[in-house]
């Protein structure tokens, strides 16, 4: 049986550097973005996502959180401008959530956690793969989203409806025909900083681009994320919940905001 990285007592974040050596590195992530403290940049572009509904792929419960993935052999989902240079194309998206209400997100904002945080996964084309992006200082670009705790959010009903059929490690299906700027807010104002995988390998290859707008997330919608396992069919059930590693040390990097 693998006992591999997860988030318990005994596989949880404060294990992982005996693994993953990186895990007390330079440029981790998440960290707690202090607003006050971010230095507006005016140099800063506009985030450009320009995604086709028609490259969602399938979506998967790997046993750490749920993706969708998309086709990524061509620029048909590309993240262009804000703080990267050329094209960043979508590999997949997933999230982070808690156990109750009051925890779950990764990145934390003076201090406050939100109960979900999405992230939008893409690599820089100038590599010839995700696997040879992320091992690059500038290979990756995750998009990351809060959720807040307010009126349901329809636009999320197609991903958590789909997860009666992924509940257990492993299981994955068809999951087409969908547009993942759906799930943004309208402002996409952001702050962004040089980071890391918030999961082992934890690869310091990623620019954060974090949202200041929240999206929606209802209570009931939020019971659905933790209906899903860890744990495999036949296998002890665990609930996958709070599949989120706390913020990380600053080590003298400068949050920079894109807007005032
Ligand atoms: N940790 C990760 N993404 S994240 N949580 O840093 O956005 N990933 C691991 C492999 C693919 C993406
Ligand atoms: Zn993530």
């Amino acid at each position: 049986m693998s006992h591999g990285w997860g988030y318990g007592t005994t596989n949880g974040p404060e294990t992982w550097v005996e693994e993953f050596p990186i895990a007390d590195g330079l440029r981790q992530s998440p960290i707690n973005i202090v607003p006050k403290e971010a230095k507006f940049d005016l140099s800063l572009k506009h985030l450009k996502l320009r995604y086709d509904s028609s490259n969602a792929k399938g979506i998967l419960n790997n046993g750490h959180s749920f993706q969708v993935d998309f086709v990524d052999d061509s620029d048909t989902s590309i993240l262009t401008g804000g703080p990267v240079s050329g094209k960043y194309r979508l590999k997949q998206f997933h999230f982070h959530w808690g156990s109750s209400d009051d925890k779950g997100s990764e990145h934390t904002v003076n201090g406050v956690k939100y109960p979900c945080e999405l992230h939008l996964v893409h690599w820089n084309t100038k590599y010839p793969s995700f696997g040879e992006a992320a091992s690059q200082p500038d290979g990756l670009a995750v998009v990351g989203v809060f959720l807040k705790i307010g009126a349901a959010n329809p636009r999320l009903q197609k991903v958590l409806d789909a997860l009666d059929a992924i509940k257990t490690k492993g299981k994955q299906t068809t999951f087409t025909n969908f547009d993942p700027k759906t799930l943004l807010p309208g402002s996409l104002d952001y702050w962004t900083y040089e980071g890391s995988l918030t999961t082992p390998p934890l690869l310091e290859s990623v620019t954060w681009i974090v949202l200041k707008e929240p999206i929606s997330v209802s209570s009931t919608q939020m019971t659905k994320f933790r209906g899903l396992h860890f744990s495999g069919e036949g296998e002890n059930p665990c609930s996958m919940v709070d599949n989120y590693r706390p913020p990380q040390p600053l080590k003298g990097r400068q949050v920079r905001a894109s807007f005032k």
